[in-house]
């Protein structure tokens, strides 16, 4: 489920930067912070210096590599991701070489007991911010703790701790691997209910035999373009289709014939209002809409006007085909075109293209009558 699909890398990727951020902040300032109590700051500066200018470091890095995510990420993922592991295992390593020192080197005994607990709390940090990319926590986990257990067990008078650090590697390990199985099932759910969501909204938008909007959405949108064209001064146009004699043509070839015919005629409405502010949808039976926002210098209904006639006649133009045989279609068209005000009810515009569509039908079917007055 958890494929290779981009979309889902990234987001796998952008949860694992926002997970490591925390660990970014308090490795840049921890240890100094772990250095003054304990006047190790005072009996090591060069240690402690050293050791912290170069956390900081990193930290400075992997800061300005997480303020130019976007871009980089845009460049070239590979390099994204490289980098982010690279700097990751940078800290882990410096992070390595304090442990292996604060163990074994005579000159930490200071700070052994706050770096024991601090081992504890940077390793399982880590593993926990890392658990998206499980492969890789377990390599930064390495990192961390087992130069401790290597040296200890090459010094032995150190066994102990390196047999301790080596139960609590395989122990936390253990964890990391489960809670990334965790992490990959309830990612996966929420794909899933991404998809669920996704198709749900889709099909409360699209009519479902003829694809394209229904008059819900339809209703929505006219509501909202009111809004935009009463805000901008614009003229709003409308254009009520409706397929000729359909009662007939259902009555001659049959309703499923007369179904793939709505889909035809759906098809090309769609096609003729391709602006993106245009909305084509069904509002019934055999009646589709097409909503048009004028623009500014356009002139009364001009381009409503212009659309209805190249619609009407493509219709006219494109038979029905069926298994070789053509069946003509034609459609009446009614057009309204109003400059929408507070005062105005948006109803109004579909009433008028309405009763121009009635005087279309009565003119003789075939016809763009536009509403005057
Ligand atoms: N096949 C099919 N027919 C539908 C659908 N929705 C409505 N109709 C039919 O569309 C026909 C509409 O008929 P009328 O309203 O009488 O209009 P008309 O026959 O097209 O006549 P004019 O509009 O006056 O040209 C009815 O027979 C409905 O059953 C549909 O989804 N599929």
């Amino acid at each position: 489920m958890i494929d290779n699909d981009p979309k889902i890398q990234r987001r796998i990727d952008m949860d694992l930067l926002s997970r490591a951020k925390t660990g970014v902040v308090v490795y840049g300032f921890l240890l100094p912070v772990v250095f003054w109590p304990f006047d190790f700051y005072i009996l090591q500066p060069m240690l402690s210096t050293v050791f912290a200018l170069s956390m900081l470091f990193i930290s400075i890095l992997r800061g300005g590599h997480y303020v130019i995510t976007k871009p980089l990420y845009q460049y070239s993922v590979k390099l994204w991701r490289s980098s982010f592991y690279f700097l990751s295992l940078c800290h882990a390593s410096i992070l390595s070489t304090f442990f292996v020192f604060s163990i074994f080197d005579e000159r930490f005994t200071a700070i052994l007991h706050i770096t024991m607990l601090a081992i504890g709390g940077i390793s399982s940090g880590a593993l926990v911010a890392l658990i998206p990319r499980i492969k890789f926590a377990l390599v930064n986990l390495s990192v961390l703790l087992i130069p401790s257990i290597v040296t200890g067990i090459i010094i032995s008078e150190k066994f102990a701790f390196a047999v301790m650090l080596a139960l609590f590697f395989g122990y936390i390990a253990m964890i990391g691997v489960r809670s990334s199985k965790e992490y990959n099932r309830s990612f996966e759910t929420e794909l899933i209910l991404d998809d669920q969501k996704n198709e749900l909204e889709r099909l409360s938008k699209i009519d479902a035999l003829t694809n394209i909007y229904n008059r819900g959405y339809f209703n929505i949108e006219f509501e909202k373009q009111w809004e935009y064209a009463n805000r901008l001064k614009l003229r709003l146009s409308l254009l009520i289709v409706d397929v000729d004699h359909f009662k007939a043509f259902n009555d001659n070839y049959g309703h499923l014939l007369g179904d793939a015919c709505l889909v035809h005629v759906a098809k090309i409405i769609n096609q003729v209002g391709k602006r993106e502010t245009d909305i084509a949808a069904r509002f019934g039976g055999e009646e589709f809409v097409l909503l048009i926002l004028e623009n500014e210098n356009e002139n009364e209904n001009e381009k409503a006007i212009k659309v209805a006639e190249i619609l009407r006649r493509k219709i006219e133009r494109s038979p029905f085909k069926v298994d070789d045989k053509l069946f003509p279609v034609t459609v009446s068209i009614g057009v309204a075109s109003i400059q929408p005000s507070h005062k105005m009810d948006s109803r109004q515009l579909i009433e008028q293209a309405d009763s121009a569509l009635y005087q279309a039908k009565h003119q003789g079917r075939n016809l763009v009558i536009v509403h005057s007055g």
